[in-house]
């Protein structure tokens, strides 16, 4: 966890914005009290049953000729999520928030490698690689301590970290969810954010995968081609199926991929490109609505299996719109997330 930045008082003080007669969530949630050396043990004995981070990174990105941002999503979520109200609806003590990585020793040798370039390129796979064990190793300690992990932030090859981290807390394959644009099930060509659940699923780590809402102008043969060799294990639902030609009903699909991925733990993946208009890489003017993202996410994560929640590619760079949109956007999603949750598990 060397590029991994613990979140401190100080820091928290200096993002709460107090006001007399309210409590907000920022003065009442968990934070480590010291640095890495006791983070095993603060995550044994926090009452917090949710652990919040957020990950810093464009590489995953980059390696796969995405277009990449200068602003992390994290740095939007944080103050937005501090200062929301600690109320009847939700308890703050419930939640920890830990801190993020941050992978700026990479940051200037990424802006300077070209994609285009075979050797470049695999230089940009590793780094993703070495990402891939930092985010491994931070989950595997959250789910081995019980806790389920809320991770913010970075592209989505940070899947497979989650996936895998999962998987080897549990010490068996697990399952996922992904509400995504792209199903992100790429070739096993080089790490990068296009093909974390290939990896996952080809490595064992990731049994049965749920893709929801993939536009089908961006499914290619090779992902088609293992969607329908596989059925059983990986199921697909296209955005057109659901929300433009009516075939497969909203709720009905949820239900039917809830009822899927259940029988064992998971984790529900959220690209936020899969939102309309939504500030993010690949950000696109069709998708699905904020509500329906909520919905969606409130209703995956009502059962105790659900482990982890991923909400990845926001970027406030691509935005017109103030940064803290991106920043409430995250942070309704996170507490649809707890809210889910809490009614399932203690
Ligand atoms: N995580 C995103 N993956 C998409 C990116 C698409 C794009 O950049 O346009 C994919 O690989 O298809």
């Amino acid at each position: 966890m060397e590029n991994f930045e613990y979140f401190n008082k100080t820091a928290l003080n200096k993002l709460l914005i107090l006001r007399k007669g309210e409590t907000k969530f920022g003065e009442k949630i968990a934070i480590p009290s010291q640095e890495s050396a006791q983070f095993a043990d603060f995550l044994k004995n926090t009452d917090a049953k949710f652990i919040v981070y957020g990950i810093k990174e464009f590489a995953g990105v980059k390696a796969n000729f995405g277009r990449i941002g200068q602003k992390h999503a994290w740095d939007v979520f944080l103050p937005v999520f501090l200062n929301i109200q600690h109320n009847k609806f939700l308890k703050a003590h419930h939640v920890a928030v830990i801190g993020c990585f941050d992978f700026k020793v990479y940051e200037e040798e990424i802006q300077q490698l070209n994609p285009s370039e075979p050797g470049q390129l695999n230089r940009l796979f590793e780094i993703v690689s070495e990402i891939d064990k930092e985010v491994t190793y931070l989950n595997t300690l959250i789910h081995r301590a019980g806790k389920k992990a809320i991770v913010i932030g970075g592209g989505h090859n940070n899947a497979y970290g989650n996936i895998k981290g999962l998987a080897l807390a549990k010490g068996a394959a697990v399952n996922v969810v992904n509400f995504d644009a792209h199903t992100d099930f790429r070739a096993l060509e080089g790490r990068h954010s296009g093909n974390g659940f290939s990896y996952a699923f080809h490595e064992g780590f990731l049994n049965t995968y749920c893709m929801f809402g993939a536009h089908e102008n961006y499914l290619n043969k090779f992902m088609l081609h293992q969607f329908k060799e596989q059925p059983e294990r990986l199921k697909l639902y296209t955005f057109e199926e659901v929300k433009v030609r009516f075939e497969k009903d909203f709720q009905t699909s949820i239900n039917n991929i809830q009822r899927v991925i259940k029988s064992k733990p998971y984790g529900i993946e959220i690209d936020v490109d899969a939102i309309e208009n939504t500030p993010s890489s690949a950000m696109s003017p069709s998708g699905f609505s904020v509500t329906e993202a909520r919905q969606f996410i409130n209703q995956t994560a009502t059962s105790s299996n659900a482990s982890y929640l991923h909400l990845c590619e926001g970027s406030p760079s691509f935005s017109t719109a103030a940064d803290n949109m991106l920043g409430k956007l995250l942070t309704y999603l996170t507490t649809d997330f707890i809210k889910a949750q809490l009614s399932v598990v203690k």
